[in-house]
């Protein structure tokens, strides 16, 4: 690897090689890849359309498989896991957040959020608590009963960040978190996961085109014909993380939310 760094990293990948099949012919898309991703840090990958970011985003939510090459996720290696043993370990290490938000519409926030622990099978005592710390800190306690079609976009989002964190992921994954949301909003969610890394100590690692996303991030990774042109990494001091289910759950998010 040609990274540097001292830390335990949340995902390796080291010669990594994905193509898709089309018509017959194989189509490479990620050649030779190695990075490293650091802990509870913000990383954004750009790079024109096409240039592979979201099969490297699959690659690392364990989604899917490398071709060629090794994907270590939070120190296991993906690629000889079963596909059950594949889904069971990305609820367990990894949330996801969508630009569609992808919540469920016949649910309320709080069944959104729980979602998750239920199929998990956490006790009901344990998911109620985790639920209520998290709608604290999303900053959306007064809204457990709305269902998504009664929330505003960045509410919607806000919940949305709420069920990533529901299992206690070391990564989020987020594709272009704020391209639903205008500007201001867009800020605010920013500001929320930022506060979300962090206190919880997560990684987020984001593909965006927004500005904001790409100022904020610690580590940004350039990606172009499938092949990593750059990383800029910027130097940050690794901070003490709080456990989800310890301490006080204050709000984290930018004032003026809860609309
Ligand atoms: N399931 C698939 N089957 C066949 N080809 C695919 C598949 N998924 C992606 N590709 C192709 O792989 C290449 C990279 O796609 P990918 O979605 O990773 O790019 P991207 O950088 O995320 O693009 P965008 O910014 O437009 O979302 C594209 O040429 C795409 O057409």
């Amino acid at each position: 690897m040609s990274d540097d760094t001292n830390e335990q990293p949340v995902a390796v990948l080291s010669g990594v090689v994905k193509g898709y099949r089309l018509d017959d012919v194989d189509v490479p898309v990620l050649k030779n890849v190695d990075l490293l991703v650091r802990p509870a840090q913000f990383t954004v990958v750009l790079g024109p359309s096409g240039s592979g970011k979201t099969t490297l985003l699959n690659l690392i939510g364990c989604i899917d498989r490398p071709d060629q090459g090794q994907v270590m996720v939070a120190g296991q290696d993906i690629g000889p896991m079963s596909d059950d043993d594949l889904a069971a370990f990305r609820s367990r290490h990894i949330g996801f957040i969508f630009q569609n938000f992808n919540l469920l519409p016949v649910l309320s926030a709080w069944e959104n959020i729980e979602y998750p622990m239920l199929l998990a099978q956490l006790p009901p005592a344990r998911r109620a608590e985790r639920v209520r710390r998290l709608l604290k800190a999303v900053g959306l306690s007064d809204r457990a009963n709305n269902r998504p079609g009664q929330l505003s976009g960045g509410q919607r989002q806000r919940v949305a960040i709420a069920r990533a964190l529901a299992l206690k992921p070391r990564l989020v994954i987020a594709d272009e978190p704020t391209a639903n949301l205008d500007s201001r909003t867009g800020a605010e969610i920013l500001q929320l996961m930022r506060g979300m890394q962090q206190r919880y100590g997560i990684s987020f690692l984001f593909s965006s085109h927004d500005r904001a996303v790409i100022g904020a991030a610690d580590d940004t990774v350039y990606l172009k014909d499938g092949e990593i042109r750059a990383i800029r990494r910027r130097p940050t001091p690794a901070r003490p993380a709080l456990d989800l289910d310890e301490g006080s759950a204050d709000s984290t998010h930018a004032a003026g939310d809860a609309r």
